[in-house]
């Protein structure tokens, strides 16, 4: 039987391996840390990828762990599936056309309730839990977004979709006031129609996002969804991309469908108005946006500026 010292030093020994190699495993981001800090981050957080507690709680630790470790990520986030659902539980019928949602004045109530009043707050709250960080405000905060009414082309023909806008001014001062002040902000997509008195719009939350970047001037564009990336032949699994540039990503609207489509229309427009890159990322799966900034693979869908908009393609070290 071994005495108590001679224990000890086993249980020590198993325990100075554990601590050494999350030690290796700190010391091995030191690079990427480096490389980030001060980095402007807009991370789309959708709906899909929102819908349980143990991933949101995962995403709010990361979120929190980036800001502590130096970068500026603002938030934007969906709520596509909790729109629904509280349509559903108000007897309100909504479709969705081209990726967007047809937006009646009674459905627009209900968007505006779910995203400023439930989502986001949702989201700020789990933030809040490690600290007091994050402060939540919508498109109508400050003159954030002002938008403009939509149609979508359906087979060559220009359908109304209601009231359903695209981002046509960004005002960020709000957003930088909040960053400047150390905290996150958690940003709700809807926004002032620019031609309707007192008016709101519906906007996809890809598309606010997208505009937000560019505004921000953001280092990157990262879309955390339900799927592991975009697909070159949906639903053909074989198929997933890891890099696409600007013009393969317009190439490939034609081919993809739903909720893919804004996602795409919005990395196209962040590469094409300076943000270097966009990424299109698996939030179902735990701390993606960490094995997403913080590991030379990447993860998920890669979309970059055409060659001749930038010649800097890709990140494949931190250097
Ligand atoms: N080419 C494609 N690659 C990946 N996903 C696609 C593609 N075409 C359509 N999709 C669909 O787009 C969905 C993601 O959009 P959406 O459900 O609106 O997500 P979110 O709530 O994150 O905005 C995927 O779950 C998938 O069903
Ligand atoms: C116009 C339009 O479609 N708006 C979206 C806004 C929420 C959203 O974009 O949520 P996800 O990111 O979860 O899809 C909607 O009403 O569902």
């Amino acid at each position: 039987m071994p005495d108590n010292s001679t224990l000890r030093g086993a249980i020590d020994a198993a325990a100075l391996r554990v601590a050494q190699s999350k030690a290796m495993t700190l010391v091995e981001a030191l690079p990427w840390l480096e490389r980030f800090r001060g980095a402007l981050v807009v991370i789309k957080y959708g709906g899909n990828a929102m819908t349980d507690d143990a991933l949101k709680a995962a995403f709010a630790e990361d979120i929190v762990f980036l800001r502590l470790a130096g970068l500026r990520p603002v938030v934007v986030h969906g709520g596509g599936p909790q729109i629904q659902a509280m349509l559903d539980r108000l007897g309100l019928e909504s479709e969705f056309k081209g990726g967007l949602r047809v937006t009646t004045p009674e459905v627009m109530d209900v968007v505006r309730m779910v995203l400023t009043g439930q989502v986001g707050r949702e989201l700020v709250g789990l933030l809040n839990q490690h600290g007091p960080v994050a402060v939540g405000l919508s498109g109508e905060d400050a003159g954030l977004f002002g938008g403009r009414r939509k149609s979508v082309t359906i087979d060559g023909e220009l359908v109304d979709i209601g009231l359903v806008g695209d981002v046509e001014t960004v005002n960020p001062a709000a957003v930088l006031d909040i960053l400047d002040a150390g905290r996150i902000p958690v940003v709700s997509t809807i926004a002032p129609d620019l031609d309707g008195e007192g008016q709101v719009l519906n906007v996809n939350a890809d598309t606010a996002a997208s505009a937000l970047a560019v505004a921000l001037r953001a280092h990157k564009l990262v879309v955390l969804t339900d799927v592991d990336g975009v697909y070159a032949d949906w639903p053909d699994r074989d198929s997933l991309l890891s890099h696409l540039t600007a013009s393969g990503a317009r190439d490939l609207l034609t081919r993809v469908d739903s909720g893919m489509i804004p996602k795409l229309e919005a990395c196209i427009r962040a590469v094409t108005e300076g943000v270097p890159q966009a990424h299109v990322v698996d939030g179902r799966q735990p701390h993606s946006m960490l094995l997403e900034l913080f590991t030379s693979e990447g993860f998920g869908t890669m979309i970059l500026p055409d060659p001749q908009d930038d010649d800097d393609q890709g990140e494949g070290s931190p250097s």
